[in-house]
């Protein structure tokens, strides 16, 4: 058994992979996980019993709470992908060791999927929006406000407006603040994604095959043609990355 963690900036996710199948699978809320047991959390005897922990981070002062809590559990420190776990794909950019590791397993997941150019929407906190050519390079993307950022800064940055949930309006011209905020954030999220995939698609002058994922991902992907969304693929990408690791070096 082994078991995956991805630390992001809202959500930490933990899969348990049994015989390289994705098993099992939850979400925490990162307040939340501070506030409450970590016990309750990350069990104590699945940390203890796993072959490996590894862990994906792109929030590091979570990351060095999770890490701190794994080693009471088990002797051997947790496999950092980017750090132990090398990325095992090339890194098209102007500096490969800034990119959010979330991103890169991300493309290690699609491209295997897809063996194609690939072009990945992750929704989450920020929207990030990746291409793949068809070696599996990674090649650089978008980041953007997720939707639960663009609803807080409407919110934060105003006197009038509320704090609103963001949900699929029914219109376009919303009749109320409420729905008016709802309107701008998901249609604007929605206009964007759609946007921004077809320019790179043109950029990558290929026909990507195009994934998405991130807790927003079926909300918005419900008003996006061709994509195909995969819940777990950065827990996906994790295992990968640490398989293709292992097989390189084996014990
Ligand atoms: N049950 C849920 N719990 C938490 N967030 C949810 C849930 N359902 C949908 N969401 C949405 O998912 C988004 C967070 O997505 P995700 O879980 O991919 O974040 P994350 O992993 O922390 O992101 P990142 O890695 O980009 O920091 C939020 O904008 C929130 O609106
Ligand atoms: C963009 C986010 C926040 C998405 O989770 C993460 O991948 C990150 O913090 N990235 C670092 C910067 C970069 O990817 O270029
Ligand atoms: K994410």
């Amino acid at each position: 058994m082994r078991v995956a963690i991805d630390i992001g900036n809202t959500n930490i996710h933990i899969g348990i992979f049994e015989d390289d199948v994705l098993y099992a699978a939850h979400t925490v809320r990162n307040a939340l996980l501070l506030q409450t047991n970590f016990t309750k959390v990350l069990n104590p005897a699945v940390i203890s019993q796993a072959q490996a922990v590894i862990l994906a981070s792109v929030n590091p002062p979570l990351e060095a709470y999770v890490i701190e809590y794994i080693g009471k559990h088990r002797p051997e420190q947790p496999c950092r992908i980017g750090k132990e776990i090398p990325i095992p794909i090339p890194v098209l950019t102007e500096s490969p060791c800034s990119v959010g590791v979330d991103r890169l397993v991300n493309a290690i997941a699609a491209f295997e999927r897809t063996k194609n150019g690939t072009i990945v929407v992750d929704a989450g906190t920020a929207i990030t929006i990746d291409g793949i050519n068809k070696e599996g390079a990674f090649l650089g993307g978008i980041i953007a406000p997720g939707i639960e950022i663009s609803a807080k800064a409407l919110h934060h940055a105003t006197a009038l407006l509320p704090q609103v949930s963001i949900k699929k309006p029914n219109t376009v011209l919303g009749r109320n603040t409420e729905e008016a905020i709802q309107s701008g954030v998901y249609w604007g999220s929605v206009g964007m994604i759609r946007h921004l995939v077809d320019m790179m698609r043109d950029e990558m002058k290929c026909q990507p095959t195009i994934i998405a994922t991130g807790g927003d991902a079926s909300l918005l992907t419900q008003d996006i043609l061709m994509v195909t969304t995969v819940p777990h693929l950065t827990l996906e990408g994790i295992h990968l990355a640490y398989k293709m690791h292992l097989a390189r070096h084996p014990h």
